[in-house]
């Protein structure tokens, strides 16, 4: 569903040699939960910033669908099928946590099958552990894990074909960490989403379906432990 195709990035500034990413093919399917690992500053955000289409690769293509992202257009790309979880969170710091997911559904056009967008992000924000009165403070009276918990169910919310995630889980105890990659395998196996996580987490990577390991620019598999 998304190919790289010979993809490679460079941040101006920096030598060609020293590409971040360089020459990376990959296709990433619909029905599969995908971790990317490895080591700090090996490229991980740089992958994920272009898959999801903020930024352009300096060479290479990228196509959704068999449609180069320049040719559909980043912006409707990110609008209509692709959403991000970002480290920062990104939230919007004047909204509560309510209306930051009630607002990604307006400006997405998403309308729930059943119910009104304010019945169903309150159903999202409680399945990833906030409740309504903490679904209803502004989003700066709340700990950075229950932030991060906002920005998660803003992504689902949008009820795009791709999901992407950075660190997800570096936030959260291990129990919502839990309930949030249970929620990520569900969206892959039973609603046919691709989900694409970067994380440092072995156990979040252990129940993916696949393991991709970012180093010195190349992307490789990583065979799974049985
Ligand atoms: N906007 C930028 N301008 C210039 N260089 C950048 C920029 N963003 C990242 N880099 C450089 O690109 C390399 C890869 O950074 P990136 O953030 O993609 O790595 P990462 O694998 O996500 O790291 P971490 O695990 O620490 O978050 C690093 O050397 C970083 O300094």
């Amino acid at each position: 569903m998304l190919r790289l195709t010979s993809v490679s990035h460079t941040y101006s500034g920096q030598r060609r040699r020293s590409a971040v990413l360089n020459g990376i093919t990959y296709s990433f399917e619909r029905g599969t939960f995908y971790t990317i690992l490895g080591p700090s500053g090996s490229g991980k955000t740089t992958l994920l910033s272009l898959a999801s289409g903020l930024d352009t690769p300096t060479k290479g293509t990228i196509s959704f669908e068999g449609r180069d992202l320049r040719e559909l257009g980043l912006g409707r790309y990110r609008n209509r099928h692709a959403a991000t979880v970002f480290q920062s969170y990104n939230l919007l710091t004047y909204m509560t946590a309510l209306q930051n997911v009630t607002a990604a559904m307006e400006i997405t056009g998403v309308k729930p099958a059943s119910g009104s967008r304010r019945a169903h992000a309150l159903e999202l924000l409680e399945r990833i552990g906030l409740d309504k009165a903490t679904a209803t403070r502004n989003v700066l009276r709340l700990s950075g894990g229950q932030q991060q918990r906002v920005a998660i169910a803003r992504a689902l919310a949008c009820d795009v074909d791709i999901l992407f995630a950075d660190e997800p889980t570096g936030n959260l105890d291990e129990d919502t960490a839990q309930g949030i990659i249970d929620t990520f395998r569900e969206l892959a196996h039973e609603q046919g989403k691709c989900v694409v996580v970067v994380t440092h987490s072995q156990q979040l990577a252990a129940q993916s379906d696949r393991i991709l390991v970012l180093r010195k620019g190349k992307l490789s598999q990583q065979a799974k432990a049985r």
